[in-house]
């Protein structure tokens, strides 16, 4: 079997110091691995957040082991740090997307700066994956035309067209309609499906939980339940 592409052991994090301290994840222990498509869900504060922006490598966890893409985020240099979140996608709740680019501009965007960075190949790739979120015919457009459905689907686009091993979702759905919402998460599974990625997504959303195949429960900083989904 693989190594996983995530592996916590004991995680525990918290914020603040003194009487101000505020323990946020508590001796969380999971791997993550090829096709686990998981929705994280749990009360407001429950620290779900936390654990992706973990996941992220955009914090290093107080203690336990994390280990991401097979390195130990604890010994690694700023530089690696940010070589390692290139290999991590993000979707977040609101799209982000930037106003004064267009739609194509948008994803492009997200392979600049990459060390074999290509314009021809880097636009083919940004058209590929705005026709696979079935926004082919609007790269020329305006983000400011698109609905927030379709500016969110330009979001995973955006955090896919690098072929992530790692992708992290914060409540991709809760700014959309239901069906909107649904389109995206459809869309995350079916783009992310039978490569080697891992999806973790933050949720609230009841009506999207059919499509995960892995549902972890946090509750007060605790990993409750692991269960497979049917
Ligand atoms: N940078 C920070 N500094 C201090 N406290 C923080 C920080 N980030 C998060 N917290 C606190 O940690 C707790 C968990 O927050 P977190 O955002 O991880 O929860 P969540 O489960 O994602 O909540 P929600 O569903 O509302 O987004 C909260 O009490 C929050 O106030």
């Amino acid at each position: 079997m693989k190594a996983p592409l995530a592996e916590l052991r004991d995680v525990s994090h918290g914020f603040g110091r003194g009487a101000q301290r505020r323990a946020v994840l508590r001796g969380i222990t999971l791997d993550l691995r090829a096709g686990d498509f998981v929705a994280l869900t749990g009360p407001s504060g429950s620290g779900k957040t936390t654990l992706l922006t973990l996941l992220g490598a955009l914090r290093v966890p107080e203690e336990g082991d994390l280990r991401l893409l097979g390195q130990d985020v604890r010994g690694l240099e700023a530089k690696a740090l940010g070589a390692l979140r290139r290999r991590i996608g993000f979707v977040f709740q609101r799209h982000h997307l930037l106003r004064s680019l267009s739609v194509l501009e948008n994803v492009e965007a997200a392979l600049h700066g990459q060390p074999d960075a290509d314009r021809a190949r880097d636009r083919a790739a940004a058209l590929a994956m705005l026709e696979a979120v079935g926004l082919g015919g609007r790269g020329g457009d305006s983000t400011a035309l698109l609905s927030g459905g379709e500016q969110q689907r330009v979001a995973v686009a955006r955090a896919l067209v690098r072929r992530p091993s790692l992708v992290l979702a914060d409540e991709p759905t809760a700014s959309l309609d239901g069906t909107s919402g649904r389109a995206v998460v459809t869309l995350l599974a079916a783009l992310t499906r039978g490569r080697d990625c891992a999806v973790v997504m933050g949720t609230h959303d009841e009506r999207c939980l059919d499509l995960v195949t892995r549902r972890l429960h946090m509750e007060d900083g605790v990993l409750k339940q692991t269960e497979q989904a049917a």
